[in-house]
């Protein structure tokens, strides 16, 4: 039996059926917007505006290809016009989910391009019928959405998102390039006509259709990404006062008690706020969680760069020090210690001394576990508070 050769070129895919191709990609479009709304109340409160604005956008785009499948069967100037605005519309409300997405605010810019199209639309379809400018119009102003959001991603994406964001403005990228450049070939090419629709009037139809199944898919991702990322940093967060939690602090102590073996010294702090129950019972528990704001600010400066410094729990604090020996976490305890001292908590009718003890120690090769390091801290702590607090001690032996 023979078998023949498989022939598809890109000149293929002006054979293919464009109607079958708009419906079906149309349903795949309202099938994706449709998981979106399903998921809608499990994804984070501030993707949530978002999501509303790109179902929307995705329910626009679906339509608009159900028009373009229809273009051959419904009068010319309302399918034109209708199928064209909704399209437009659909791209702004994209792009303006996107911006939403990551915090900005609505570009009216997007929305004032969509208005500004229906009007050449319906002139160039009335007054002065050319087919030309309908798609430089609106193939340019679908482009410069696209284009604008993969902007937007990439400037805001790229510190919060990994892979979703990149694809995302991958994607846009992608389809508002022959998006355009069928918008600026339009001049340069003959019209379509039903034997020769032209490549990229053909690819910009189907890259048209297809958009809102592929983008929503990368929005999607997006959502879960920013999800998951925000829950594995909430674990490793102290919420007051957003100094790494205990959690975070155990686990870098564990990594530097790994690598003691090589050589590698590693310091601990532990220190906790003097009479910090008088503080609350004195001035409310409000200004108790300003204090713990207050000192978190001033460790968060005093460590930078240098160590880890996070909330142990309560009014503990802990410094993780690798690589340092006894005599620099004792120096770096004192620096501490001093800018405490001589930085109040400046309130508006306030001003608050607030100090706190030191408790120093190393964590040794033949420390099985962190913890006994830490109860070495705690003890020289404990020693601190004893001897009149405000000051640092240090482990025993
Ligand atoms: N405002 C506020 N208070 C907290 C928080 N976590 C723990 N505390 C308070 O911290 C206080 C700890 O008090 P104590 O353990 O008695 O110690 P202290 O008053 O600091 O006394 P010394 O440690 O002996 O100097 C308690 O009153 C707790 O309610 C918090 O997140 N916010």
């Amino acid at each position: 039996m023979t078998m023949r050769p498989l022939n598809l070129t890109l000149m293929n895919l002006s054979d293919l059926d464009p109607q079958s191709i708009y419906l079906t990609l149309a349903m795949l479009a309202l099938l994706t917007g449709g998981v979106l709304g399903l998921m809608h109340r499990g994804l984070m409160a501030d993707v949530q505006p978002a999501a509303v604005l790109w179902r929307i956008g995705t329910l626009l785009l679906a339509f608009a290809a159900v028009f373009f499948a229809f273009r051959g069967e419904l009068p010319q100037t309302p399918s034109v016009l209708v199928g064209n605005t909704l399209a437009m519309l659909g791209t702004a409300l994209y792009a303006h989910a996107l911006r939403r997405f990551f915090g900005g605010n609505t570009a009216a810019w997007l929305y004032g391009l969509v208005a500004l199209g229906v009007v050449v639309l319906a002139l160039s379809l009335t007054v002065f019928p050319l087919y030309r400018a309908r798609v430089i119009v609106a193939s340019g102003i679908m482009a410069t959405h696209m284009i604008a959001a993969a902007y937007w991603v990439y400037r805001d994406g790229q510190r919060e998102l990994e892979i979703s964001g990149r694809m995302m403005t991958g994607v846009l990228l992608f389809c508002g390039g022959i998006v355009g450049a069928r918008a600026i070939s339009a001049p340069f090419l003959p019209p379509p006509t039903h034997d020769n629709p032209g490549l990229i009037n053909v690819l910009g139809g189907m890259v048209g259709a297809i958009f809102p199944v592929v983008c929503t898919t990368a929005f999607l991702m997006m959502a879960t990404e920013r999800s998951r990322i925000r829950l594995l940093r909430a674990a490793v967060t102290d919420e007051l006062t957003g100094l790494p939690n205990r959690r975070a602090l155990t686990a870098e102590a564990k990594r530097g008690l790994a690598q003691i073996q090589g050589g590698t010294q590693l310091g601990l702090i532990l220190l906790d706020i003097d009479h910090f129950k008088s503080i609350n019972d004195t001035h409310g528990h409000d200004i108790g969680d300003k204090a713990l704001l207050h000192i978190a600010g001033l460790l968060r400066q005093g460590v930078q760069g240098i160590a880890m410094a996070g909330r142990f729990g309560g009014e503990e604090f802990l410094v993780v020090l690798p690589g340092a020996n006894l005599d620099t976490t004792i120096a770096m305890a004192e620096s501490l210690c001093a800018a405490l001292r001589a930085t109040p908590l400046n309130l508006p009718d306030l001003s608050l001394p607030i100090t706190a003890s030191f408790g120093v120690s190393m964590v040794r090769a033949n420390d099985d576990a962190i913890d006994r390091a830490l109860a070495r801290a705690d003890a020289a702590l404990y020693r601190a508070k004893s001897s009149g607090r405000n000051r640092v001690a240090v482990q025993a032996d």
